[in-house]
């Protein structure tokens, strides 16, 4: 699936430091998505490398290479859900090792688990959620619904089916014991960006860091990995609001389809996926609200170098209560749809 001679050119290349991209690559201002599609690969290098990985674990620089072009290539093309989404959260991840000292909270082994995993953690995404997988009787359904997580198992699936695929096992020179291991996080922490299994462990998540991480306790172990992986999933809601309004005309573009496929199957959509219902400033403000607010107020209570990023998302929450009041002035009642070139 991956050419010979695209594996050659970027097995075989100097690896760019961080400051090539650009002098505050390793910073949580950096806007990922403005490095050229293109590129991504090459970045991906610079922050393993960076991240000192490659020498940790004896990657090599072919399997490496082919790794990276066979997850790209295992993303479709949804608005949202596709390679750049991977990309983006792979590199809140990697700004999350460089500034949050997490070396003092989790094992090497486990580090190099997450950063793969959001790599990896929706691949083959199809633009549509859990759901649609049932209502649509789709292959997927057939496979997980009994486990439940649908679309999750299936993104670890195909990871496992890349790392099983001759020269692109990027676990081949560890040790069997952390083989396993770093096998069985993946499948944890991809599982983890279930919204639903997220809401069911965040209280344990608050808790613990109300009574302060235990590096001792392999469950805060789990629960913090946990907690990186959706804040890195999470992580376009904490860039400028030009992004972040970007992001959701993205995110609707996707809801919307799957809404107007669910129509087409004689079924009411919810509210969110229904173009013709869905109030965006009034979603978005719920959605900050209730998901990805408490995410950001709980990594910056365990690490206060996270601060930066949690006032981030508070402005664009204060950005969509704007437009809303806008909306309420101009139209009377609630917000509708307009075009929000606040
Ligand atoms: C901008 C933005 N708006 C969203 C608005 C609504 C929802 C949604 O699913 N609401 C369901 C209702 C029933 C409560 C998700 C949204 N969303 C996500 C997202 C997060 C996910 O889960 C983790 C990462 C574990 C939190 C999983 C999937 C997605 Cl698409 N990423 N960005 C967004
Ligand atoms: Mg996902
Ligand atoms: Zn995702």
């Amino acid at each position: 699936k991956v050419a010979q001679e695209e594996v050659d050119t970027l097995a075989h290349m100097e690896i760019n430091s961080p400051s090539f991209w650009h002098a505050d690559f390793d910073k949580f201002s950096f806007p990922p998505r403005m490095i050229p599609e293109d590129d991504t690969e090459m970045a991906c290098l610079t922050m393993f490398e960076d991240l000192g990985f490659i020498t940790k674990f004896r990657i090599r620089r072919d399997t490496l290479a082919r790794f990276v072009l066979m997850v790209r290539r295992g993303y479709r093309n949804p608005p949202y859900h596709n390679w750049m989404h991977a990309f983006a959260v792979t590199h809140f991840c990697y700004v999350c090792m460089k500034n949050l000292k997490l070396t003092q909270y989790l094992e090497d082994i486990e580090m190099f688990s997450l950063f793969t995993s959001c790599m990896c953690h929706d691949i083959d995404h199809r633009g549509t959620n859990n759901s649609y997988q049932s209502v649509s009787k789709s292959v997927l359904a057939a496979l997980y619904s009994s486990e439940g997580s649908v679309l999750e198992r299936h993104h670890f699936a195909q990871s496992m089916c890349i790392v099983n695929t001759d020269g692109c096992n990027l676990f081949e020179n560890l040790s069997s014991k952390d083989y396993q291991q770093a096998l069985d996080l993946m499948r944890d922490i991809i599982l983890a960006t279930d919204l639903a299994h997220h809401l069911r462990i965040l209280k344990n998540i608050e808790t613990m860091a109300k009574t302060g991480y235990d590096k001792e306790n392999t469950k805060h172990h789990k629960l913090l990995l946990c907690l990186l992986m959706t804040a890195s999933d999470l992580s376009d809601q904490t860039k400028p609001w030009d992004s972040t309004k970007h992001i959701a005309a993205l995110i609707y573009k996707e809801f919307f389809s799957q809404g107007d496929m669910e129509k087409s199957m004689g079924r009411e959509p919810i509210e969110m996926m229904d173009r013709e219902r869905a109030r965006i400033p009034d979603l978005q403000i719920g959605f900050l609200d209730h998901i990805a607010l408490p995410v950001y107020k709980v990594l910056a209570e365990l690490f206060p170098a996270a601060n930066s990023v949690k006032v981030a998302v508070e402005d664009n929450r204060r950005h969509w209560d704007k437009i809303c009041a806008l909306i309420k002035i101009r139209r009377g009642g609630s917000c509708e749809q307009m075009s929000y070139d606040q």
